[in-house]
């Protein structure tokens, strides 16, 4: 119990992180729940479950999923193409008003032939993040069969928070950029996701989305974690009485309809 692993200072949010489009957002909050911000910094959520989220990054071949994961987590940026097999995994701990957080990502293939590998992973997911490349309208397009996907896998789950991430900003015109957005913000409305525009390449909104990611998921598990208690009659909030919650195992298949990321 207790924080045990250090989380780089880099990786502390204390603010509410904003979205990117007041058009296409999960949200209409500009600050954390009151509630959460008495729970976790009077300390009374961190020691008492682990809190970690699954996201998956899908999207059609090459539009540059391993790049947006790369550059926040190894900074770093590789012009040169090389897919994905199957799957890759990245763990980036965050620490949250005072609490501990961990995303998990799981950074997919877009290559058809590695699809029933790739697909294999997405159950258990919490946030699903699809990338599109701005330079390329057909892998907007695409959106839609991505989320029908992801949700195959993830059946009776109705809280998945969905990302629509446009790529590779850097290659357009802001004129350009404009009309895709356009059509981005209507796809994003559709599929209920939440849209952002990224480069890897220049490093443009990356920490920031992944921030706002980790934010949107943290809360929503929070405020699980609260209502679950609500229903534990051992303890209430603010009663100082620590209460016992089991910890799942990191590789636990699925969760149930209502336990996200506890
Ligand atoms: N200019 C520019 N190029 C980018 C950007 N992001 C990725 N690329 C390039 O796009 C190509 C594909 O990037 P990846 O990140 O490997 O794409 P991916 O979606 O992970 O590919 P698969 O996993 O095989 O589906 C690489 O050559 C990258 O250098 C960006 O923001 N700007």
């Amino acid at each position: 119990h207790g924080r045990v692993v250090q989380v780089h200072s880099e990786r502390v949010i204390n603010g509410f992180p904003e979205a990117f489009s007041k058009q296409a957002r999960i949200d209409m909050k500009y600050d954390f729940d009151p509630r959460i911000r008495q729970s976790c910094l009077g300390d009374r959520m961190s020691s008492v479950s682990l809190k970690i989220c699954k996201m998956i990054i899908i999207g059609d071949v090459s539009v540059g999923k391993t790049s947006l994961v790369n550059r926040f987590c190894k900074k770093a940026f590789d012009k040169d193409y090389k897919a994905t097999i199957g799957v890759d995994f990245e763990v980036e701990r965050f620490e949250i008003l005072n609490t501990p957080y961990t995303l998990q990502m799981w950074d997919t293939a877009g290559q058809e032939r590695f699809q029933c590998i790739a697909a294999a992973y997405y159950r258990g997911a919490h946030i699903v993040t699809i990338v599109f490349d701005v330079s390329d309208i057909n892998s907007l397009a695409s959106a839609p069969k991505w989320l029908e996907a992801a949700q195959k896998e993830n059946k009776g789950v109705e809280d998945l928070l969905v990302f629509l991430v446009g790529t590779k900003k850097d290659l357009l015109t802001p004129q350009a950029y404009k009309e895709v957005e356009q059509e981005a913000i209507q796809v994003a409305n559709k599929i209920n996701a939440e849209y952002w525009a990224v480069s890897a390449k220049t490093n443009e909104n990356v920490k920031e989305f992944f921030f706002r990611v980790a934010g949107l998921s943290f809360e929503g598990t929070v405020l699980r974690e609260l209502e679950k208690r609500q229903f534990t009659p051992v303890s209430k909030i603010g009663d100082g009485v620590s209460i016992q919650l089991k910890k799942e195992k990191l590789s636990s298949p699925r969760r149930s309809k209502s336990q996200c990321c506890n």
